[in-house]
């Protein structure tokens, strides 16, 4: 009988040749022929093969069977998961935690420690790295995805098909894959560059040439390979009157969340709206009306007469780890204010002049305390990867400059205990951290300006979300100062968001920077210009983590 006229059956539990079984006997499962004509089985505890007669292949037995693909089948067996040949044998000693299918001669395997790479039929290993993740192989490349949940195209060695990293990436089908980034979903080329400026809330693949898409205001079309309208499949779903008036009023989200704060209405919950208005001082009218508007936000949520923080609510205490309290009290006061001149600084000839954040910061100490926090709560939260992706030796002198309390600083060390940490930050700052930190080892502490030469020696210098406070005349002088402290081979790191250089991403966090600080946010190209100007080259970008960067450059 040949095994590709055979089906599975309605029940599942044999296999049939024009709707009567094909053998007498009858399984808990089967799954479907594959080449070289052997199906999975399983009954009971028990998963082997068997042939189109039902019966058995070979004598083991294993957990569970799949499909035979370019002449090998995963098994599940009792000391893990595995390739077999057709004759039951084992393909390879290995075991792991999971195994895919062989798809164009490469496997995915998930190992004991919970990461993914690919295996070759013999069991070796395709490239020495492992990955949060890896999908199969398809036409000779494969998505994998780092630490940081960015994924990129790899070829059969391992090797980055562009190098270009997003966050989330499909199979190429027909010369273009699906890929996300901070923008929305795009096809890309085999270069990783976008097949058109467009971005959108879905896309399809290519299908001679056209693809369906789903648009941001929930409406469907087809588009072709430039991108371009061709068909409409649904009108928009959603009301672009409502979102952009949604949009005019954020400031309503901004001081909601501020008096919130202000009030210690996040400290005094959970408790009923009565409680509250006593604790706080409110106008038993003015809890409830606030409670809901939270609760709209989902700050809050209510549990029978008691109110109490959501999950999203909890970083608005002042205890926690990753506090944002101080930053809602900054937005919405000393920052937010700076935001009504906005038309003013973007005006050709103007005579809006940046603020002196920084100085003004350093002259009140209370204002010092909550805006160092409120960085250290963004630090804490962005910089958890940042150490390994230095890829440090581990004993350098290593200066964080603009450092400000130490937060990268101390992650560095956890990973580099023998490195020389100094950090250095305008006097103030550093007054009130070696104040709230205490003598740490490794760790030390230099007062000094950005702008005025450093007196320190260094291997490398970081700057973390410093250079994005400058405009590009003062952001050179800062990168004139780190040059000067290196020697020729001396390596900077900058920590920074990368603006796509066509994208729309980041623009907001840009407008803010503009306002807050006369800064910017730049594209690689950009800060690949600024470097050359200071005598350094940029040799890498890792994008770690969602947001920032690292630019890894050497002073020339
Ligand atoms: C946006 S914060 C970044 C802090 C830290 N690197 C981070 O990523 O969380 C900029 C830092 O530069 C420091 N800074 C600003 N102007 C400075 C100057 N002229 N000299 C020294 N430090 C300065 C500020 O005090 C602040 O700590």
């Amino acid at each position: 009988m040949n095994w590709r006229d055979l089906n599975v059956s309605a029940c599942g539990k044999y296999h049939e040749r024009d709707g009567q079984p094909a053998y007498s006997g009858r399984f808990d499962e089967v799954l479907k022929f594959h080449v070289p004509g052997l199906a999975p089985v399983k009954c009971g505890d028990e998963a082997w093969h068997v042939g189109p007669d039902g019966n058995a292949a070979y004598s083991r037995r294993f957990i569970r069977t799949f499909g035979f693909y370019e002449g090998f089948a995963t098994v599940q067996a009792q000391d893990g998961w595995h390739h077999i040949h057709p004759d039951g044998s084992d393909a390879y000693p290995e075991r792991y935690d999971w195994c895919g299918n062989f798809q164009g001669e490469r496997c995915t395997v998930r190992l004991q420690d919970g990461r993914y790479r690919h295996v070759r039929s013999d069991g070796s290993f395709a490239y020495p790295e492992t990955w949060r993740y890896v999908g199969d192989y398809k036409d000779g490349f494969c998505v994998i995805q780092n630490d940081a949940g960015l994924c990129t195209h790899l070829d059969l060695n391992g090797k980055p098909l562009h190098g270009n990293w997003f966050t989330d990436l499909d199979v190429f089908h027909k010369g273009f894959a699906r890929a996300r980034d901070g923008d929305g979903w795009m096809h890309v080329d085999l270069r990783g560059a976008p097949a058109y400026a467009q971005r959108f809330a879905a896309v399809e693949p290519f299908y001679n040439g056209q693809a369906r898409v789903e648009r941001f205001d929930g409406g469907l079309e087809v588009i072709n390979e430039l991108g371009q309208h061709l068909v409409e499949l649904r009108p928009a779903r959603q009301s672009e009157f409502a979102a952009l008036s949604g949009d005019m009023v954020g400031y309503w989200r901004t001081e909601t969340i501020a008096a919130a704060v202000r009030l210690g209405v996040i400290e005094a919950l959970p408790c009923t709206p009565g409680a509250l208005a006593e604790k706080c001082g409110l106008s038993s009218d003015g809890a409830m009306r606030l409670l809901r508007a939270l609760g709209e936000l989902r700050l809050v949520e209510r549990n029978a007469e008691n109110w109490r923080l959501s999950v999203r609510g909890d970083f608005l205490l002042e205890g926690h780890p990753l506090t944002l309290a101080d930053a809602a009290l900054e937005y919405s006061g000393a920052l937010g204010d700076l935001w009504s001149s906005l038309s003013e600084a973007l005006k050709a000839h103007g005579d809006w002049r940046a603020p002196d954040i920084f100085g003004e910061v350093a002259r009140d100490p209370a204002r010092l305390q909550e805006h160092h926090r409120m960085l250290r709560s963004y630090a804490r939260h962005d910089y958890a990867l940042i150490p390994d992706a230095l890829r440090l030796q581990g004993h350098e002198r290593v200066v964080d400059a603009g450092g400000g309390f130490g937060t990268l600083a101390m992650n560095i060390l956890s990973t580099y205990p023998d490195a020389r940490m100094t950090v250095l930050d305008k006097p103030e700052v550093v007054e009130q951290a070696r104040n709230s930190l205490g003598v740490v080892p490794g760790l030390n502490w230099l007062p000094g300006d950005l702008f005025e030469p450093w007196s320190i020696r260094a291997d490398v210098v970081i700057l973390a979300r410093v250079l994005h406070d400058w405009d590009d005349g003062d952001a050179f002088k800062i990168l004139a100062q780190a040059r000067a402290v290196l020697s020729p081979g001396g390596q900077l790191f900058i920590i920074e968001m990368l603006m796509e250089k066509h994208g729309v991403s980041g623009a907001l966090c840009d407008l803010h920077l503009l306002m807050a600080t006369g800064g910017r946010e730049r594209s690689k190209k950009a800060f690949e210009r600024l470097l050359a100007e200071a005598g350094f080259s940029l040799i890498d970008v890792r994008q770690v983590a969602a947001l920032p960067a690292v630019l890894c450059a050497e002073a020339i």
